[in-house]
Formats: C-alpha cells, structure tokens, sequence
C-alpha cells in the first residue's frame, strides 16, 4: 500500500477491477497486441517478489517516482536479506509481506523493528512464510499487477498463482516461463503475460509496429558478457568474479553468470518464441556490447524495427507494470547530441554453444528446458563454490540433457519431477 501522505485512498474502490488488458490479441500469444487509451486514473496495485534482488529494489524506485501509477501493496523475497525486506515493507505500507526462510515471529520481529526506525505506528501488515510464501502474496487479490523479480525456477508457481489470480503478470522470473512452457502460456489470458527482460520488453515494443504474420525474423541481442572475443580454450580458467564483471548490466548473480556463458542468451531465446510464437529458426542473436539496441524485430518487407535506450532496467520495469502505457521519466534516454558507435558482430557458437544446445533442448516442447535451467542453476552454484570450471557449467547442461528422456505431455507434476531429476543428476556430476 501506498505511504498514506502520498495517496488518496477514496480512490481505492474504483480501482478493484482488473487491469486493462492488451487488446486485439490473436494467435496464441499471450503478448501480441496493445489496446489504446491512457493509463488508469488511479494507480496499479503492484505485489512484488523478489522485492530485495536488483529487479525488486529498481522497481520499488520506478513505483516512487511515479506514486500516481504505482501502489506497492505486497512484497516477498527469500530471506537472505531481512533486513531490508522489512525496511521496504514499512517504506511502501505493503498489506502483505513474504519470507520464505524465516519462521513468522522472526518476520514479525524484524518488520517491527524497522517500523521503530522509521517512526512509523500501527502498521500490521499480513504475513506469509516458508517455501509458499511467494506463491500466498503472488495471489493477494488486493492487486492487478504482478511483478516477477524472483530468480530460478522456483518462480514457477508464483507465476502460475498470479495468472490463476488474474492479475496482469509483469514478468522478468523468465525462468518460469522456460521451465514451464505451454503451461504457463495455457495459463495467462491474452494480454495477461508482459515480459521485463529488456531484450522481450524491446520486442514487444517493436512487434506494436507491425501484424503478427508480417514478422519474418526476431533478432535478440546480447552485450556479449565479459569474455566476448575469448575462444573456448580461453574460458577455461576463467575465475568466478571475472565471470560477475558484466560490462554493461549490474544485475544478480545468477543472471550475471548466465550472461557470461551464453546461457542467459539461449533462455532468452527460447523466451521469445515462447512469447511471441515464432519459431525458433527463425530467431537470431546478434552480439551487440553497448547494450544499447535491446533487440529489434525484422519484418517481412525488408524493414527492421529495433528499440534503443541507455541500459537501465527502471524503463522495461515500469513499461511492464504500467504496460501497454509508457511512465513518462522511467529512465534516461540516449543522448544523440554526442557521437556514438554502435557495433553488432555474430555470435561465436563454438566458443559458447549454449544457445545452440537450448534449441535443441526446446525443439519437442517437453521437459527438455526445464532440465537445462535446472542443470545450469546447480552448475553455476557450483562453479561459484569452486567444484568446477567455468565451461563445464554448459558442458554440465549438455551431459544431463544427454541423459534426459522427455515424459509425455507438460504438466506442472512432470515439470517438477525433471526439474528435480535433472538437479540431482547435475549435483552428482559437480562432485556434489
Ligand atoms: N537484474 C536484472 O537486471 C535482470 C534480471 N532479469 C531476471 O529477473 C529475475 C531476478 O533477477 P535479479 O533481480 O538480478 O536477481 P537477484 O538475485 O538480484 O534477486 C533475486 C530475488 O529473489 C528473491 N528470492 C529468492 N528466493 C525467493 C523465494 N523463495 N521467494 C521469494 N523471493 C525469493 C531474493 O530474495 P533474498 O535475496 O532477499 O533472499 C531476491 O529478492 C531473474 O529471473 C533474472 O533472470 C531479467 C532481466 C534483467
Ligand atoms: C538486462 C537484461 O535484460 C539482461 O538479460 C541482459 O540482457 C544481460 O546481458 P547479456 O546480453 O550479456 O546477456
Ligand atoms: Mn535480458
């Protein structure tokens, strides 16, 4: 809930319906389309999970610089920073607060404390803990926007509970949608699922300009991470905080890491044709370091459209909270009374086959991308551990994929029993 000095809660009850939804959207898509129209005269009620992560506290500055939008009523987050969960509870009202790894006195205790803080009084707000929490505050029905912040495929069934729920999912959790594939998509309602990770956000931006059967390619571009240039013989002993040194994104640390092997490339392939139903041959990566062309769609007159912005996440975040309306101020945009170079070079698979391998793994539309993420999550841990090396992260993907039989039809049960498989089977090749 929004800090009672700066809203006006008569308005309240005229914002209890859902929020507008995409208009005009064909296909299966969950995403084509845009309706016309401003924005609502009151503000979203936004729940965010994954409140303390680099998703989460950029999107608590994008809801304070616009509180005429934005109204923060829940948040959740893992535990690993509790303190300033609580802060943030107490910062926005929120109504509602998850923790997954504290019991409730705990939560309790610390939401009082930084209450005391900040001087604040009377504020109670509802509690959820343990391994459900986010999944609870997802489906707090006092709310029409979820925000997605939460990293790894344990965001699974928050998302699904946001859909179920019926609020417009604003999604960066990109891993529930990879793992969860035609179930997520099954899901949402045309028009519920906006994507946040720049690259999804820049094309759905682009796809406003053109009909779904005038596309002909999606380019997705990557900054190309730290080891850009390098060849394969040259990752090998590439060091874990070399691996987090990101040239143009400060983000968390699995995402960082991903973007250093291609992974986060590969996922986000795969998200785009998950999104926008084209099919993965025709979805291309262009490496692209400025990080400054987010991506750009092709259309089938020779035209590209591509959306261009400085990098800064507080922009795809308040387009999807806000979305189909832009927030006027969300981010700085490009300077273009200073010379600037924008350059664009091909991927080099051999040296990171990552993608390659996802679209492999895709192509039957089963269980095959939930077993990668969840190879790669347990591999990155351990590489950070120091169990293994940085290119045996992909090659750990690669050998449990190998192993991998997809089952039958996607069902939420067959998603977890693979992804579990899956953990396990990468575990042990780690030397876990
Ligand atoms: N950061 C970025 O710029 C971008 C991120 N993304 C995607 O957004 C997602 C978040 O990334 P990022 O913000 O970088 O990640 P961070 O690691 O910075 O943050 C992850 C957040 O998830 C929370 N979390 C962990 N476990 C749980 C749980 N069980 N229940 C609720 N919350 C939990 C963490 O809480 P705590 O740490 O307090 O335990 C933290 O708030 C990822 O899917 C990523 O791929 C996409 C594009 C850009
Ligand atoms: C900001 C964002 O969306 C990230 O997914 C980013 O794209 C990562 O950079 P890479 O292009 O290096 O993977
Ligand atoms: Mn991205």
């Amino acid at each position: 809930m929004q800090n009672p000095d700066a809203s006006d809660s008569q308005f309240r009850a005229e914002n209890s319906g859902a929020p507008a939804r995409l208009g005009g959207a064909p296909a299966a898509s969950p995403i084509w389309g845009a309706d016309a129209g401003g924005p609502e005269s009151v503000p979203r009620r936004v729940v965010l999970l994954g409140s303390t992560g680099s998703i989460g506290t950029q999107a608590i500055d994008v809801a304070d610089g616009a509180p005429d939008r934005f109204d923060i009523v829940a948040v959740a987050a893992g535990g690993g920073n509790l303190e300033l969960l609580a802060r943030q509870a107490v910062h926005t009202r929120a109504d509602a607060v998850g923790c997954a790894a504290v019991d409730l006195p705990t939560l309790k205790a610390a939401i009082e404390q930084a209450a005391a803080e900040a001087s604040v009084t009377g504020y109670d707000p509802e509690l959820f803990v343990g391994a459900g929490a986010a999944t609870a505050v997802a489906a707090w029905p006092e709310a029409d926007v979820v925000l997605n912040g939460m990293t790894g495929s344990i965001g699974l069934e928050p998302t699904l509970a946001a859909l179920a729920a019926g609020h417009l999912l604003a999604l960066a959790n990109k891993e529930s949608l990879i793992v969860g594939g035609a179930l997520v998509k099954q899901a949402a309602q045309p028009g519920q699922l906006v994507p946040v990770d720049s690259e999804h956000s820049a094309l759905a931006q682009a796809l406003r300009s053109g009909a779904p059967e005038e596309v002909d390619r999606l380019v997705v571009t990557a900054s190309g991470g730290p080891f850009r240039g390098r060849k394969r013989e040259e990752l090998a002993d590439v060091t874990p905080d070399q691996a987090l040194a990101h040239p143009t994104w400060k983000m968390g640390r699995m995402i960082t890491t991903n973007s250093a092997s291609m992974v986060n490339k590969a996922l986000e392939v795969i998200e785009a044709h998950l999104l926008f139903d084209i099919p993965l041959e025709r979805i291309d990566v262009v490496v692209h370091p400025q990080s400054v062309v987010h991506s750009m769609v092709q259309f089938i007159d020779g035209s590209t459209i591509a959306q261009a912005s400085p990098p800064d996440m507080r922009l795809p975040i308040a387009l999807g909270m806000g979305w189909p309306h832009r927030v006027a101020g969300a981010a700085a945009p490009c300077d273009w009374t200073k010379a600037a170079e924008w350059t664009f070079e091909p991927l080099d698979e051999d040296a990171f086959p990552a993608v390659r391998l996802a679209k492999e793994a895709a192509a039957s539309g089963g269980t095959g991308m939930a077993v990668y993420n969840a190879a790669n999550e347990e591999a990155v841990d351990a590489f950070h551990d120091g169990l293994i090396g940085f290119t045996d992260i992909v090659d750990t993907i690669s050998a449990v994929l190998s192993e991998h039989t997809d089952s039958g039809p996607l069902t939420l049960e067959s998603v977890l029993a693979a992804e579990k498989w899956a953990r396990s089977a990468a575990r042990a090749r780690c030397g876990r």
